[in-house]
């Protein structure tokens, strides 16, 4: 049955896939006909940065998912080695004074949307998820990771400080103790530690397993009622929700204030010339 507006027709693995209006070009949304779950794919090359134009099309793709019936969404990544490689950090450097408050609203926006889904979410984490793809994963209910990568809350190591709403997606999944020091120690956990420490629920071979792992997860809710199912998700991150919601502005400034300080942004522009040499060698 067609449920919103068909642009292509694809098969996989688990049904009929159809592409829904994804207007946007840097996320794709496909549900699958048999399992009625929603595949959102992000793709920006070279690593899917969340810039202000991926954040704006997650946000749409993420609402499209809630309005359109799926029984679940699984986040992935387009870049067969990359998940995401977190905040676009062209964003936050030498920023432009209107665009840096349209992007950081909308990262809260995505963060609100994601984490306060109504429906089952899981990442199937493909490739290297740092600091805001490591948000993007823990904001779902359920992670699948690709061996040999590498996931964490990396800001220190960046001289930035997570915000607090970063935080709380890392403590709904970790335990208090164990997010605490990785939060200070800036660590990245291999796909194998993150395992063994709980960050991730899977590992999987390939992305097709990953895929196929987090239905099964989105699958345990099939003879859950729906509507008791949202609310006790919803009740149980309401109070990290509504933190967030109560002080979105004082975040917003506290953020423009803390990454314009000259020191912040001589230490981003340190970390970009790294990455570039990085690239070049
Ligand atoms: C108390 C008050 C608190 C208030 C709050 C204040 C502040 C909080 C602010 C910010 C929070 C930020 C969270 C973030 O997400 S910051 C981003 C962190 N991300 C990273 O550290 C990842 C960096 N990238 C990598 O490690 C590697 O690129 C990666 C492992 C992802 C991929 O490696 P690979 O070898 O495949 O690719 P590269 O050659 O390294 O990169 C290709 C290309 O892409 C550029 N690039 C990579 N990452 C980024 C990025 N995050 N932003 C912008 N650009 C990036 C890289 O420079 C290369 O470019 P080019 O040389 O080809 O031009």
């Amino acid at each position: 049955m067609m449920r919103s507006k068909v642009l292509s027709l694809v098969p996989r693995a688990t049904g009929v896939c159809r592409h829904m209006s994804t207007a946007t070009k840097l996320t794709t949304v496909a549900v699958d006909d048999k399992t009625g779950i929603a595949t959102l794919t992000m793709n920006r090359p070279p690593v899917n940065g969340l810039n202000l134009d991926l954040l704006r099309d997650l946000n749409q793709s993420i609402g499209e998912v809630e309005g359109n019936k799926s029984r679940g969404l699984i986040l992935t990544s387009s870049n067969p080695t990359i998940f995401s490689a977190g905040l676009d950090i062209l964003e936050m450097y030498k920023p432009d004074k209107d665009r840096i408050r349209e992007f950081w609203t909308a990262l809260q926006d995505v963060w609100l949307a994601l984490y306060g889904s109504s429906v089952p979410t899981a990442a199937a984490i493909n490739g290297h998820s740092p600091a805001g793809g490591c948000l993007l994963a823990t904001s779902c209910e359920y992670r699948v990771m690709l061996p040999k990568f590498t996931i964490g809350l990396n800001e220190t190591k960046l001289g930035i400080v997570a915000p607090k709403w970063f935080m709380s997606s890392f403590l709904s999944v970790l335990p208090r103790r164990e997010a605490e020091r990785a939060l200070n120690q800036g660590r990245m956990f291999t796909t194998e530690e993150a395992l063994s420490i709980g960050l991730i629920d899977e590992v999987a071979i390939s992305k097709e397993q990953a895929l196929d792992k987090c239905a099964q997860f989105i699958g345990t809710f099939a003879k859950v009622n729906p509507l008791a199912r949202s609310l006790t998700k919803q009740q149980l991150r309401a109070v990290e929700l509504q933190q967030l919601e109560n002080e979105r502005a004082q975040d917003l400034e506290r953020f423009l204030f803390f990454v314009n300080q000259p020191s912040v942004q001589k230490g981003l522009g340190i970390y970009l010339e790294s990455l570039k040499k990085k690239a070049k060698n």
